[in-house]
């Protein structure tokens, strides 16, 4: 089924946000992209508050996955963590994103404009959703006692 898809950022993440989202609009796993900002290189919208509105409208149901940046990616994964029922993880590289969903059944993924360059996190992006978490993998369990701990 076709991803409905956030993406967000703060500044220092808007111009890799802008370039992941001209890639991933119209990819064949993507059915729609909601952006919740910030919509300028010099918008003052912290990093915690765009994260936590993407997390929470994931966590509402009103989107499937997450893509975040900021100049880390750090910081919109603690924030996006907060949320509960959320899952996020900062990944810059192959392996731990195939990971982040086939472990960990990971709705929200975040880079670092200041880390990665855009060629690798465009691939890195698309290969992200590929990847569908297997409820009736042996990483399931572990998913639970996340969960089980949250309540
Ligand atoms: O994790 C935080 C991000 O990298 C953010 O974009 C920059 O935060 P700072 O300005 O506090 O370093």
């Amino acid at each position: 089924m076709a991803i409905r898809l956030i993406v967000g950022s703060d500044k220092a993440g808007y111009d890799l946000k802008e370039i992941l989202k001209g890639e991933l609009e119209g990819h064949e796993r993507v059915a729609c992209i909601t952006d919740v900002g910030v919509d300028d290189p010099e918008g003052s919208t912290s990093y915690p508050k765009v994260a936590i509105e993407a997390a929470e409208r994931v966590a509402r149901g009103e989107a499937d996955r997450a893509l975040l940046v900021c100049g880390t990616g750090i910081g919109v994964a603690i924030a996006a963590n907060k949320v509960a029922g959320i899952r996020a993880t900062v990944a810059h590289d192959s392996y731990s994103v195939e990971r982040s969903i086939l472990s960990n059944d990971c709705q929200i993924l975040t880079m670092g404009q200041r880390v990665i360059g855009p060629e690798l996190a465009k691939r890195l992006a698309k290969e992200w959703l590929t990847y569908t978490f297997d409820p009736s993998s042996h990483s399931q369990a572990n998913v639970d006692d996340i969960c089980a701990y949250e309540g």
